[in-house]
């Protein structure tokens, strides 16, 4: 394929990637990039010469970094770089055709608005707002890794940008089916992701957005509200802008809640990658706002396309992996309407816990040994109280003007009997105070169903600490632990 080579040069064993005796030196030239795809177990990989980063954040000179299993990711280089790769690869090669100076050129545009808004005289002002950048394209167009890329060229020129993942598919900062923002205050490490200490999540409990479009419009109104609040009291984080990343859907529900989306958050740069009628179309719907940009960019041949399968796996690795926090952030601003600070520096409960999940899927999955595992913890009924948003009775037929059809009320709060259908299944530990508070608030994290005794009247869960649950309010939606 015109623009590729293949990058394995020899200096132990095979060049071939399915060799036993694995580490090849590799030379990467000048705006190119090394392409890998991870096979079954982790690589290893080391910056030997040069300068070289994966998704905006720079490799260390000469320190091996482990690779999970299954990930496909790019090292780029501006100005040239040899690494060394230590391990078998689904696929490597490397590529000399990549939209990256483009996406760099981005950055500068954004740099110059940060710079501007710190420069504001004016604190409360439009001026002082940096810029407002939401991802749009299809799935698999590479939204996430240009998320990301903004975000550590940002954060290494000393921004602390916030990230908004919007994605309930895909999202990368907590698990599927939740809306979420953190602000990103160092480049993001290329194994580890996202940071999970300060994540401000709302639940949306659901993989589509087509099952509860009400609702998911709801939470992200509420996220982009609390939001709103912390960049009033917040100049820095203000002056450094948001990174919205979005979900692949951009049909039918899916446009009409990436309009909502771009309207809410008042965003003022429309980032689309990789479909000219997307961009065609979001053009013309927001020429009247001559503040909003909206820039076609190309979809970088590297990007991976993933099928049913593949991102169902996706998912449930996520769900096993990120739903290991316990936070308290933007409660503690609702509470006391405390908005001097950011939210996001408040202190948080039970952090940290995230290498027990981790490590509880390595081993599940990889049969890794470690000694570290979630927490299981037994409750009476009587101490949770589970709910659900949607659906409940419907009007009857009756009581509606003739023709009209009875619908499930999609805001409706439904108490849930705990019984044996909760089995397996992922439930939000809701902030809410009361439950009429529960939709407008965010959660403090997850729990996971592992047995229901119906006789002894006892609930067994993992969570990512012993102890009392931040709170007695759970929500259910569909995400269950091992998606089938
Ligand atoms: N240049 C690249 N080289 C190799 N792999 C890449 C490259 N860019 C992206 N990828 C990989 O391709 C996959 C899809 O990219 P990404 O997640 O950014 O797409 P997306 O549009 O956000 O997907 P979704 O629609 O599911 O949210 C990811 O595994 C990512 O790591």
């Amino acid at each position: 394929m015109a623009g590729y080579t293949p990058s394995a040069v020899a200096v132990m064993g095979s060049s071939s990637s399915s060799s036993s005796s694995n580490i090849r030196k590799i030379n990467i030239e000048k705006e190119c990039e090394l392409r890998i795809e991870v096979a079954e177990s982790p690589v290893k990989l080391r910056l030997l010469s040069g300068t070289a980063e994966i998704y905006g954040t720079e490799l260390p000179p000469e320190i091996w970094l482990t690779i999970p299993p299954h990930l496909k990711f790019a090292v780029f280089t501006w100005y040239g770089a040899t690494v060394e790769l230590d391990g078998m690869t689904e696929t490597d090669y490397t590529a000399d055709e990549t939209p990256m100076i483009s996406y760099v050129n981005v950055h500068a545009v954004l740099e110059g608005r940060r710079n501007r808004a710190k420069a504001s005289p004016t604190h409360d002002s439009d001026a002082s707002q940096g810029p407002r950048v939401i991802v749009v394209g299809p799935t698999d167009s590479g939204k996430s890794t240009l998320s990301r890329m903004l975000l550590s060229w940002a954060a290494k020129q000393g921004w602390k940008p916030t990230f908004v993942d919007l994605d309930i598919g895909q999202g990368s900062i907590t698990v599927p089916g939740c809306v979420a923002a953190t602000p990103i205050e160092m480049p993001i490490d290329p194994v580890e992701g996202i940071p999970l200490e300060m994540p401000l999540v709302y639940f949306y409990g659901h993989t589509t957005p087509s099952v509860n479009a009400d609702l998911y419009k709801v939470i992200v109104k509420e996220l982009s509200r609390t939001l709103e609040r912390q960049f009033t009291g917040n100049v820095e984080s203000r002056a450094a802008g948001m990174v919205i990343n979005t979900m692949g859907w951009i049909e039918g529900v899916g446009y009409e809640l990436l309009l909502h989306a771009i309207d809410t958050f008042n965003a003022d740069v429309v980032l689309v990658i990789g479909q000219e009628k997307l961009c065609s179309m979001l053009k013309d719907v927001l020429k009247n706002k001559p503040n909003v940009d909206v820039v076609k960019l190309q979809k970088s041949g590297g990007v991976v396309s993933r099928n049913a399968k593949a991102r169902q796996k996706a998912r449930s690795y996520r769900i096993r992996v990120k739903s290991n926090f316990f936070t308290r952030t933007v409660d503690y601003i609702t509470e006391r309407g405390y908005c001097n600070q950011n939210p996001f520096k408040v202190e948080y409960l039970f952090a940290n816990f995230c290498h027990a999940f981790v490590f509880f899927f390595q081993e599940y999955f990889y049969g890794l040994t470690n000694d570290l595992s979630p927490h299981s913890n037994i409750v009476s009924f009587s101490d949770l109280f589970v709910y659900r948003v949607g659906g409940g009775p419907q009007a009857p037929r009756s009581a509606l003007p003739i023709g009209a059809e009875p619908a499930a009320d999609p805001m409706r709060l439904v108490p849930v009997n705990i019984n044996r259908d909760l089995l397996h299944l992922v439930l939000a530990v809701s902030f809410a105070k009361e439950p009429d508070q529960i939709i407008s608030s965010n959660i403090a994290g997850f729990i996971y169903i592992t047995d229901i005794d119906i006789q002894r009247k006892k609930i067994t869960y993992l969570a990512p600490s012993a102890g009392e649950l931040p709170s007695k309010f759970l929500v259910i939606g569909t995400l269950t632990w091992l998606e089938t």
